[in-house]
């Protein structure tokens, strides 16, 4: 694409931002009061993940931030005692000995905070990647118990996104929550001293802390909006990343000499982004000026009080050199609080995405019925009509038939006909928008969705290939007590047994050469592998969804050979667009639009006018080779 036609995108098209994204409004009305208030909640959040982990370690920390605070109270304390007895009266060496407890003391306070702070850094590096991994944990929990509808739903990405940034802060959340404890156990040590020395010098302080306070949390806002305003440009540079470096676009990015077009889309993207960031860090940057404009002139008015009562005579020499050191302890609490009060507000928000995802499965977890089906001998769908979230059409409409066990049923039709919807409803992986589809008699809206799907076996348009042993991309982890017999059965009649056998460890060979240094298989020897882990299920309900597009024509003959027998003990849907392999069909629904256009059998449909006969036709027309002589083929290939 030229820079031109660039320009002419219009805006809202590179923004990728969905339809229905609410985060951004979200994240706008976000204000510092309600952060305040679900601080608690989040920080208890967190404490309750940390506490399932390792409890011993939280009560360590806790502890050791209690005697920390304290021992800097002492330790404090111990001044006015030092100051009082060096500026007494009488020679040097009584004031020393006068002093030495109080000095005593000083030390001993100074060497437990700098022992606790030791043990205080090691039980947060224990603690903290265990919590983000459980934190991950507990959000791929999540993922795996939505709605498969949920990935066809705008904004449900975005949401996934933002979970997934949430429990990256988890861990920081953590250091977070340490930071505010220690600077509230060193304030409050300050403070009680310093109220101990006058009662007017602590709220003169906390009104000297506000300015900045306001200041970072609103710049801390900033920075969080610029990242949601960004989303979607982080989703389309993360999935460029992707595409640019993985193995299975590297030939096309080659071939098509795409290079230097996706480095340049790349570059622009990531330019807007970063302007959104300089934009975000230059409002936090004013922000701070002016919190730290205000700040300094509220401070300047707490030394001028001490001066006063200083010299006015209401505090001693000793009190106010102990103020002093009071002071700078509750000055630098204080900053730390805010810092980490504005700081534990930005991962609060991050950190609110993740609990909401966790808590609500990104408004999609799975909530049906508790009933478990059996195998199902009949499953009908009665007047189905599904619409995918945000389409504007149904992709099903008013879609009624029935299959059997023991009965090939073929779906064809064009492109976007809905076959695959249909599919996926027949097997409870959606459920319907309108209309019914039963399992004997069972809506599957009322079955168990897990036990539902242990009944079906699906070979998908687009198969997994999972980076595991070829075993285990077979039983899927599931091995059934058949054991390894059951596993070459199905690779017999999937034709994986070819495959399996060349691998250097049969069974045992992982098939991941790309990462793990295992072996790596052919397309066509893919799709055999995900034939085999379908034929393997012990399920009642099995679906082909394009199954021998990659396969070879002796692959393809055994596999429709052998899939009467597979029928009869289940249900078998076929989708294809080979319109030989359906006459293995006992019925076929031709489909168009979402609709049934025609059904009966292969020779019915043949035979009878109609959009079957007519793709019948377009598949079998020689007419465009045969306007080419076998000798002039003959010559081509000489
Ligand atoms: N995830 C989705 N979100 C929105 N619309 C979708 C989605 N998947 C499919 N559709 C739409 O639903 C319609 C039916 O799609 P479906 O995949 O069921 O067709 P199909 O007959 O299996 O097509 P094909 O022969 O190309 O595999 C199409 O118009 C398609 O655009």
């Amino acid at each position: 694409m030229t820079e031109a036609a660039v320009s002419e995108v219009p805006s809202e098209e590179l923004q990728f931002r969905l339809d229905g994204d609410s985060h951004w409004e979200a994240g706008k009305s976000i204000t510092a009061r309600r952060m305040a208030r679900s601080l608690p909640r989040l920080v208890g959040r967190s404490l309750q993940l940390v506490w399932q982990v390792d409890r011993r370690s939280v009560i360590g920390l806790l502890g050791c931030q209690v005697i920390s605070g304290a021992s800097q109270g002492m330790g404090l304390l111990a001044t006015t005692g030092t100051i009082t007895a060096l500026i007494s009266s009488g020679d040097v060496t009584h004031r020393l000995w006068s002093a030495w407890p109080s000095v005593a003391v000083m030390i001993a306070a100074a060497g437990v905070r700098a022992l606790l702070t030791i043990v205080v850094t090691w039980l947060s590096s224990r603690l903290a990647p265990v919590m983000a991994e459980e934190a991950h944990l507990l959000m791929l929990e999540a993922s795996v118990t939505t709605e498969l509808a949920a990935y066809d739903s705008p904004g449900f990405g975005d949401r996934r996104q933002a979970a997934e940034r949430g429990a990256d802060f988890v861990r920081d959340l953590l250091q977070g929550c340490q930071d505010l404890i220690s600077a509230m156990a060193s304030l409050a040590a300050g403070a009680a001293v310093l109220a101990s020395v006058h009662p007017v010098l602590l709220p003169l302080l906390v009104l000297a802390a506000l300015p900045q306070g306001t200041a970072q949390v609103q710049s801390a806002k900033a920075a969080y909006l610029a990242v949601v305003r960004t989303w979607g440009q982080r989703r389309m540079l993360s999935a460029l990343r992707w595409h640019m470096t993985e193995a299975h676009t590297a030939d096309q990015v080659r071939a098509g000499t795409m290079a230097s077009f996706l480095l340049s889309t790349y570059r622009r993207i990531a330019e807007r982004v970063n302007a959104s960031e300089r934009q975000a860090a230059g409002r936090g940057a004013l922000m701070a000026l002016l919190g730290a404009a205000c700040g300094g002139l509220a401070s300047g008015l707490v030394w001028a009080a001490l001066v006063m009562l200083l010299a006015t005579g209401r505090i001693s020499v000793a009190s106010a050199g102990t103020a002093v050191l009071a002071l700078r302890t509750v000055t630098s609490s204080v900053q730390s609080l805010v810092a980490g009060g504005a700081r534990t507000f930005r991962i609060g928000m991050y950190l609110e995405d993740w609990s909401t995802f966790v808590d609500e499965a990104g408004g999609y977890r799975l909530c049906r019925g508790t009933l478990t089906p059996k195998d199902p001998e009949e499953i009908r769908a009665e007047n189905l009509v599904y619409r995918y979230e945000g389409s504007q059409r149904n992709a099903l409409d008013g879609v009624t038939l029935t299959v059997r066990r023991g009965e090939v049923l073929a779906l064809v039709g064009e492109n976007g006909s809905g076959k695959t919807t249909l599919s996926k409803l027949l097997t409870g992986l959606y459920v319907p928008t309108s209309g019914s589809v039963m399992w004997d008699g069972v809506d599957s809206q009322e079955m168990d969705p897990l036990a539902a799907w242990q009944r079906v076996a699906v070979v998908p348009q687009e198969y997994a290939r999972w980076p595991l042993s070829a075993r285990e991309n077979i039983t899927l982890g599931q091995p059934t007590p058949g054991g390894d017999a059951a596993v070459w059965a199905a690779c017999d009649a999937s034709g994986a047994d070819d495959v399996v056998k060349e691998l250097r460890s049969g069974l045992d060979t992982l098939l991941a050469r790309e990462w793990l240094s295992g072996e790596e298989l052919s397309g066509g020897q893919w799709q055999r592998i995900a034939i085999a882990r379908a034929f393997h299920r012990p399920a009642g309900l099995l679906v082909l969804d394009e199954p021998t597009a990659a396969l070879d024509p002796r692959a393809e003959h055994r596999i429709f050979t052998g899939l009467r027998d597979l029928a009869a003990t289940r249900a078998v849907v076929l989708v294809t667009h080979r319109l030989t392999n359906v006459a293995i069909a006992d019925r076929i629904i031709v489909l168009d639009h979402g609709r049934i256009a025609q059904q009966g059998t292969f020779d019915e449909l043949v035979e009878n006018p109609g959009l079957f006969s007519e793709l019948w036709r377009l598949q079998n027309d020689r007419s465009i080779p045969a306007e080419r002589t076998t000798d002039e083929l003959t010559k081509h290939t000489v």
